[in-house]
């Protein structure tokens, strides 16, 4: 019934204005879907390879259409990820690209929904799911990769824990967004925004922290429900011969972690991601020792979404919480492989988008497909706001 009958491919615009490859699956019952593959800026050096898009394209065309076209049944995820992989033939899929990949895997899982009728997160998480929504964590300040002259940390990202619903989790960061212009506009601080629609002032990491820290007291006062913030600090972004270098701040690991620490009692922070090098599998363990009762330790270039890299954090209890973005690893199955494997040894999910991103609202329906506890898929902007949108029709049943 869900039989691919064509793949088509083409490039489409992201949300930087770079060229992305975007995916078609039709059946041949009629069923059809469309997904793009977004990209990052501060990627992780163990991601699977974004080729260059038309290079991407070509490839896929020559390799993995043929071997999927009146072949492989889109209804069937991994035979639909297992062709890809054999297509490709490299563990890292630097043969036809992880954009052509995880837009043809995303493609396929929507093409069966179609054909079943089913919304996306039903077909990929069962006829029990739909109950329980991920709180979103919505970037507000940024900086790092992701803006020029701006905070040295990456992201500075709302948390609206206490929030009674999705949709007010979701207005509750609009707001929080909202009140941080209207402060920055109060202080005459003048401030552009960064490639996730987050202000990026040109203030420092220690400003940043006041700022963000009163807007979420303003915004929870205001709604009656708990709002913390977390950080993306994308350390290894940031370390060189062996040290992190944050603007004018300089620390050796030790000094790192201490700071950390310190920050996490200080703003009783709910989340912090990458706070240190993608291969410092013990300094992660040596703070999530320290601090992962109070807070959540993510791993996003530690663990590049990757079971080899997630067994190995397990192994020394390096982190307590995952980020999980299939564009990172290629395919929907190797992405669910990452998160059962998470869930299975008590890691959070942490469902996320990039950087550069499209209207593919894919990971919303994957959020919930796999009850993962939170989101992070940014707070404004038309390409962030497809997905919380998204979750709200999801959560109205709206679809
Ligand atoms: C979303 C992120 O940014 P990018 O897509 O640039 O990796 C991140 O680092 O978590
Ligand atoms: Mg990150």
């Amino acid at each position: 019934m869900t039989r691919i009958e064509t793949v088509r491919l083409r490039a489409v615009l992201d949300s930087r204005g770079n060229k992305t490859v975007e995916a078609d699956v039709l059946t041949e019952s009629g069923g059809f879907g469309r997904a793009a593959a977004p990209s990052g800026a501060s990627t992780g050096e163990y991601e699977a390879i974004e080729l260059p898009v038309n290079e991407a394209i070509a490839a896929a065309r020559e390799h993995a259409v043929p071997r999927l076209e009146g072949r492989v049944y889109a209804g069937d995820q991994r035979e639909v990820d297992d062709t890809l992989r054999a297509a490709d033939g490299t563990e890292d899929f630097s043969e036809i690209g992880a954009n052509s990949a995880v837009a043809i895997s995303m493609a396929a899982a929507k093409a069966a929904a179609d054909v079943l009728g089913a919304p996306l997160y039903q077909h990929l998480g069962g006829a029990f799911r739909g109950g329980n929504f991920p709180i979103p964590l919505g970037n507000v300040v940024g900086g790092g990769e992701h803006a020029q002259e701006a905070t040295a940390i990456q992201e500075f990202l709302s948390a609206p824990v206490g929030a009674p619903s999705v949709k007010d989790a979701v207005f509750a960061n609009a707001q929080v967004h909202g009140e941080i212009g209207s402060l920055l506009e109060e202080r005459g601080t003048p401030a552009a925004k960064g490639d996730e629609g987050a202000w990026a002032p040109s203030i420092s990491d220690a400003e940043a922290f006041e700022l963000v820290e009163e807007a979420v007291e303003t915004v929870s006062d205001d709604v009656g429900f708990e709002i913390k913030f977390g950080l993306d600090m994308a350390a290894a972004e940031t370390f060189e011969d062996g040290e992190y270098v944050y603007g004018d701040e300089v620390r050796s690991t030790e000094e790192q972690i201490d700071y950390v620490a310190g920050l996490v009692d200080e703003y009783d922070l709910a989340y912090v991601e990458d706070p240190l090098d993608e291969d410092a599998y013990e300094a992660f363990a040596e703070l999530t020792e320290r601090v992962g009762s109070q807070t959540l330790i993510c791993g996003d270039d530690l663990f590049v979404t990757n079971v080899e890299r997630l067994e190995a954090g397990i192994d020394v209890d390096a982190a307590n919480s995952i980020l999980i973005k299939p564009n990172q690893i290629g395919t929907l199955s190797d992405a669910f492989d990452a998160i059962e494997l998470a869930t299975r040894n008590g890691y959070e999910t942490v469902v996320s988008h990039r950087s550069g991103e499209t209207e593919d609202a894919t990971i919303a329906h994957l959020a919930v497909a796999t009850d993962a506890p939170f989101i992070k898929t940014g707070t404004v902007g038309g390409e962030r706001t497809a997905k919380l949108n998204e979750l709200i029709r999801i959560a109205d049943e709206a679809l």
